[in-house]
């Protein structure tokens, strides 16, 4: 057994997704898809475009709320939790366009990521209690750390807008690290880059696995860094799963090398 095969495995499960199935007016976006994410694992989903891999994002982050399954979440049920509820519980999402302010600071956006940390509210941020000045500054220890590990230095009092676009999506991923989460979920991280950004994305992800120990839900369509990453990929097609196993043995996998060469069965 490979060492990657043998992280996801030996560690326990921060989630488990168990036969979800999601329809809109009857097209079927997730037709039975059961899969666990190890705690110290890069779990990678993959599949032609409309095969389901955004509506798996959205029923995990609350924004869809599947008719079918369970989803829990570092031993919680997620269904029927609003977004906002999840993210608090520690699950950070990032978007395949990058959604941050563009006229705030890198400082500020990632500021902004810590905000249901603080946990005060208006009255005692406005009489400035210890409690809550404490809890300032130890948000503010935490984004210097993220700023240095994404090594955004340079940037950090420039605004998002004005920035090239692979750091923004550096930024991003800055801002969901700011939430402190148990499962990182990332969405096409190295969409529209060119080769040199997307070398350092790669960098930095197998880091947040490695040195943070954050479990990583990844969906992206560039099939080489999927496969030097990922501990284990999840292939689905037309909303259902087509294999589940170790980079190596999915690029092999018949079934696998159909869904991606059969479209000339789809037409
Ligand atoms: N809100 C919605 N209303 C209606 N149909 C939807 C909705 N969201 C997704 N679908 C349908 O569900 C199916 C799966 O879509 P989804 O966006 O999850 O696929 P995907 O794998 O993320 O695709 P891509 O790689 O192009 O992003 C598609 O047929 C899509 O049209």
């Amino acid at each position: 057994m490979s060492e990657r095969s043998e992280r996801g495995q030996l560690s326990g499960e921060i989630l488990v997704f168990d036969d979800v199935r999601l329809s809109f007016a009857g097209v079927k976006a997730i037709d039975g898809i059961s899969f666990t994410v190890g705690e110290r694992e890069l779990f990678a989903i993959i599949g032609p475009n409309g095969a389901g891999k955004t509506s798996i994002f959205n029923v995990l982050s609350g924004v869809y709320r599947p008719q079918h399954g369970r989803v829990v979440f570092d031993g919680a049920d997620l269904i029927g939790r609003r977004p906002h509820q999840i993210a608090a519980r520690g699950m950070a999402r990032t978007f395949q366009n990058v959604e941050l302010f563009a006229n705030l600071t890198v400082l500020d956006n990632l500021m902004l990521g810590r905000h249901h940390h603080i946990g005060y509210g208006t009255l005692a941020a406005l009489a400035w209690l210890g409690r809550a000045r404490r809890a300032e500054v130890a948000a503010r220890a935490k984004v210097e750390d993220i700023i240095d590990f994404l090594e955004l230095e340079q940037w950090r009092r420039l605004p998002v807008g004005l920035l090239p676009y692979g750091v923004q999506k550096r930024v991003e991923l800055g801002r969901a690290l700011a939430m402190e989460p148990k499962l990182l979920l990332l969405d096409e991280p190295v969409g529209g880059m060119n080769v040199e950004e997307t070398e350092d994305m790669a960098r930095y992800i197998l880091d947040i696995r490695d040195e943070l120990d954050i479990p990583i839900v990844l969906v992206e369509h560039d099939m080489g860094l999927v496969m030097d990453l990922a501990d284990r990929v999840m292939v689905v097609d037309f909303g259902r799963p087509v294999a589940t196993g170790v980079p190596a043995e999915i690029q092999h996998d018949p079934d696998v090398i159909r869904a991606y060469l059969g479209e000339v069965e789809r037409a």
